[in-house]
């Protein structure tokens, strides 16, 4: 059985979504002021390896925990809102179908509670 990540096109498209989702967040003045500071080349490989992750993939995600990466930033619940705003652009822009999308969004959005208001 297929998992979500082939699903998704596995990793070449994994990639290219989160390269849109970055070209996404530099283009949103309220997104961008987050990531000011942030080392871009390490949220690249973390999200690639954290969306594997969460679609099921074969991959060992490296990162920090949810909590542990947000913490401090107090992400309000709109904030959280566009960023996946933000998500869907970049998944629409790499031809993911939406039914794909809407799984993918379901396995993102219970990790909300990890996230906002840190
Ligand atoms: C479902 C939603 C989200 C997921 C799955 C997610 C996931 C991640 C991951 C995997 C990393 C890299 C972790 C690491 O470097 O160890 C990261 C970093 C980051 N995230 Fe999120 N994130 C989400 C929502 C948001 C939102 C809404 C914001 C801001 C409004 C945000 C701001 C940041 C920032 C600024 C970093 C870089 C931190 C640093 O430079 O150390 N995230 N996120």
């Amino acid at each position: 059985q297929m998992s979500l990540y082939d699903e998704l096109g596995g990793k070449d498209t994994v990639a290219q979504i989160v390269d849109n989702f970055i070209h996404e967040i530099e283009y949103n003045k309220t997104m961008f002021t987050y990531f000011a500071e942030s080392d871009i080349e390490r949220f690249r490989e973390k999200l690639n390896e954290h969306l594997c992750l969460l679609a099921n993939g074969p991959c060992t995600y490296t990162g920090d925990t949810m909590e542990q990466v947000h913490a401090g930033m107090n992400i309000s619940e709109s904030d959280f809102n566009l960023g996946v705003d933000l998500f869907i652009a970049a998944m629409t822009k790499a031809n993911v179908p939406h039914t794909v999308q809407n799984k993918l969004l379901a396995k993102m959005v219970p990790t909300r509670k990890e996230i906002i208001y840190l």
